[in-house]
């Protein structure tokens, strides 16, 4: 599965803990990130990760393509919920195309957590077949 990691500035701590924490899971997984989200995993996990630009100079909107384009499975996008982003537009777009595509998207650690385990215990087995359908509508 496709993997987007995306944390603001005072997420960036949990994110790592998390991507630490579940290091084992996420080696199974291709890993996509805004670039300095995606720079902190590298140095702390060793993984590698495609990185996209910075959030605030487009690397949501780059993701939110690649969701449109079905290439994102799950989203985890920490988000600060105490510090307004000038960005904000393209963090909303993101979260409206996920829903769009219904994509899962954790927004806190918690519920990314969850996702994780679902994700390694076969819950998204689903967007498997999902994606293999979608590829037969575009070959006829
Ligand atoms: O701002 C972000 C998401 O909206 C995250 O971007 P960075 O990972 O480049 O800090």
């Amino acid at each position: 599965m496709n993997i987007a990691l995306i944390a603001h500035d005072k997420k960036k701590v949990e994110m790592v803990n998390l991507t630490t924490a579940y290091r084992d899971i996420l080696a199974k997984h291709e890993l996509y990130a805004t670039g300095t989200t995606g720079q902190r995993i590298i140095d702390a996990t060793g993984l590698p990760v495609h990185r996209f630009k910075s959030g605030p100079l487009g690397g949501d909107q780059q993701i939110g393509a690649y969701v449109s384009d079905n290439k994102i499975d799950l989203i985890i996008f920490l988000r600060d919920p105490l510090t307004a982003q000038a960005h904000e537009p393209d963090i909303s777009a993101l979260l409206r195309l996920s829903d769009v595509y219904d994509i899962p998207l954790a927004t806190n650690v918690g519920t990314a957590e969850i996702l994780l385990r679902g994700l390694d215990a076969g819950f998204y087995e689903w967007r498997t077949l999902q994606k293999a359908q979608d590829r037969e509508k575009i070959d006829i």
